[in-house]
């Protein structure tokens, strides 16, 4: 070796050894960000929260005075951001190293580990997102308008006929939506086969994935014991999430093959990716991709519109002096003679209604917490470090009762959406969908469908709450559900009445125009 070549190569080792050490000091010299005290061996494990997780994480912002948390068990590192400012720096700005999604045991038990939703931050989630892009762009999700204004219509009639069995109505309609533009499959009732294997695999299933839900996230071996053997519920529960998941998947895909085979082709996610495997080829990956995203949203977009319709119901009883500012500017601009189109929003002639929606998404975020990201490389943030492999939750809940963001955050109100002149303010960011590359890729989808089904239901149908024997209103309680990530608003009834005889005769007329 020439005296140049092994300087050289001096060099190279003295410049690695410097980085690898200054690494080492700067991981073991910053500490992690502030929380609740590490027990030795255990860490956090009997920490976690297990109820009201987003509100509890808040608090702990308070009592640690620090928008950024840190909890760990069995070396098992999870970040909490309850500040928009660190949201925005993580998981906006340092994207590049928190797209990732954490590896959590528990979801190969569950079957989703194909689930777009949940796969790493690598190719395969790149073609996922970027099919769904093509399908769910702004300009790409006005295909479904006739779909959402079919499935709302029969909602319409549905509450007419049955205004008792509201929340089965909402079902339908939320799970016949992705249902029908991913597969073409008709799901009229809650007897099919597809909404019974939804219900028994996505709210279960999200049950299991936070934190502290199951002993198999924080020791994965446990997963490995056989689901007969007493008090493993999460592995028992986790393997009849998994058949389910399967049927979520083989149902409504064997649907898709028989009515292509007799030539029945009904359009659809599902359909468009078969036509073009017979006539130009797509790739086994594109394919296993569509089928994956299929699933997925048939999971993803169901529970999500479920959660805040049945809050929507729920908030237009408890507060009929918003639902009557609402209906006011329906009349102004429907009137009786016809129902509302989506060119009625996009006319930006009511400001109101889209304050509302706004509101709504606010008041009741379905996922309180988000889905997890997690960091791909060590990372050191306001004099924390942040670990390689550590799950990050955006406390969705912790952001939108901000009170410096959103004075009196408890109160439902649309109005703060509203500028002094009654016109929709700037602040058009739904904090509700998540961040970052992983943003909720359905989430124009997801706008339409609510805003059409809100408008229609209210140019309709008053909404009132429960009257007892003698004609006076009984109080609904506040009490939410929760089931992991998901959080729903708990039973509750209320009364829908057909506002006019206009409006009815608008329902009935609906179907044969829909
Ligand atoms: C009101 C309804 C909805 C809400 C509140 C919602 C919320 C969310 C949230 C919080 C995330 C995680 C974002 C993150 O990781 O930061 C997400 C992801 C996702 N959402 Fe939605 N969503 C809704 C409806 C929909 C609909 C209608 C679709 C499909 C058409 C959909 C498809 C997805 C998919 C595929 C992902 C995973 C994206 C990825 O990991 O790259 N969602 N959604």
């Amino acid at each position: 070796m020439s005296p140049l070549t092994s300087n050289i190569l001096a060099a190279l080792v003295t410049v690695l050894v410097l980085w690898g050490l200054s690494r080492l000091f700067k991981r073991r010299g910053l500490p992690y960000p502030p929380g609740p005290n590490r027990k030795p061996l255990i860490g956090n494990a009997l920490d976690f929260p297990l109820v009201n997780a987003a509100q509890t994480y808040m608090e702990w912002s308070e009592k640690y005075r620090s928008g950024v948390l840190h909890i760990e068990a069995f070396g098992n590192h999870v970040v909490i951001l309850n500040k928009l400012e660190d949201v925005d720096e993580l998981l906006e700005r340092r994207a590049n190293n928190y797209s990732d999604r954490p590896v959590v045991p528990i979801i190969k038990l569950l079957g989703w580990e194909f689930n777009f939703a949940m796969l790493g931050h690598n190719d395969e989630w790149r073609l996922h997102r970027k099919i769904c892009q093509q399908n769910f762009r702004q300009a790409a999700a006005h295909k479904y308008h006739p779909l959402q204004i079919e499935k709302v219509h029969e909602m319409l009639q549905n509450l007419l006929e049955r205004p008792k069995e509201f929340d089965d109505h909402n079902k339908i309609l939320s799970i016949s939506i992705p249902l029908s533009s991913m597969y073409g499959y008709e799901a009229k009732s809650l007897d099919d086969p597809c909404i019974q294997a939804a219900d028994k695999s996505t709210i279960p299933g999200a049950t299991l994935i936070l934190p502290g839900q199951s002993f198999v996230n924080i020791i994965p071996a446990l997963g490995k014991i056989p689901a007969w053997v007493p008090f493993t519920t999460s592995v028992r529960v986790a393997a009849e999430v998994k058949y389910w998941t399967e049927e979520m998947k083989r149902i409504p895909t064997e649907y898709v093959k028989s009515k292509f085979a007799e030539g029945k082709v009904i359009p659809s996610l599902v359909t468009e990716m078969l036509e073009r495997k017979f006539s130009d080829g797509v790739t086994p990956e594109e394919e296993e991709a569509v089928q994956n995203i299929a699933y997925t949203v048939y999971g993803a977009a169901s529970d999500t519109t479920i959660a805040l319709t049945k809050s929507f119901f729920y908030l237009m009883a408890k507060h009929p002096e918003v639902q009557k500012k609402a209906q006011a500017e329906i009349d102004r601009l429907v009137g009786a003679k016809r129902l509302p189109d989506f060119e009625d929003r996009s006319s930006g002639r009511m400001p109101y209604m889209e304050a509302l929606y706004r509101e709504l998404q606010r008041y009741a975020a379905p996922v309180p917490l988000g889905l997890p990201h997690a960091a791909s490389e060590d990372d050191y943030y306001k004099g924390y470090l942040i670990p390689k492999g550590a799950s990050i939750f955006p406390n969705i809940w912790a952001l939108t009762h901000d009170e410096s963001r959103y004075p009196d955050p408890y109160t439902f109100k649309p109005e703060r959406f509203l500028d002094a002149s009654g016109q929709i303010n700037d602040d058009d960011r739904i904090l509700a969908f998540g961040f970052g590359r992983r943003v909720c890729v359905g989430k124009y989808v997801a706008s339409s469908t609510m805003w059409l089904m809100m408008v229609s239901v209210l140019a309709c149908f008053d909404i009132e709450k429960p009257k007892d024997e003698n004609g006076n209103y009984i109080e609904m309680d506040d009490e939410y559900e929760e089931f992991g990530l998901l959080r729903h608003k708990g039973p509750y009834e209320c009364s829908f009445t057909v506002r006019s005889p206009e409006a009815r005769q608008l329902i009935l007329s609906s179907g044969a125009t829909s």
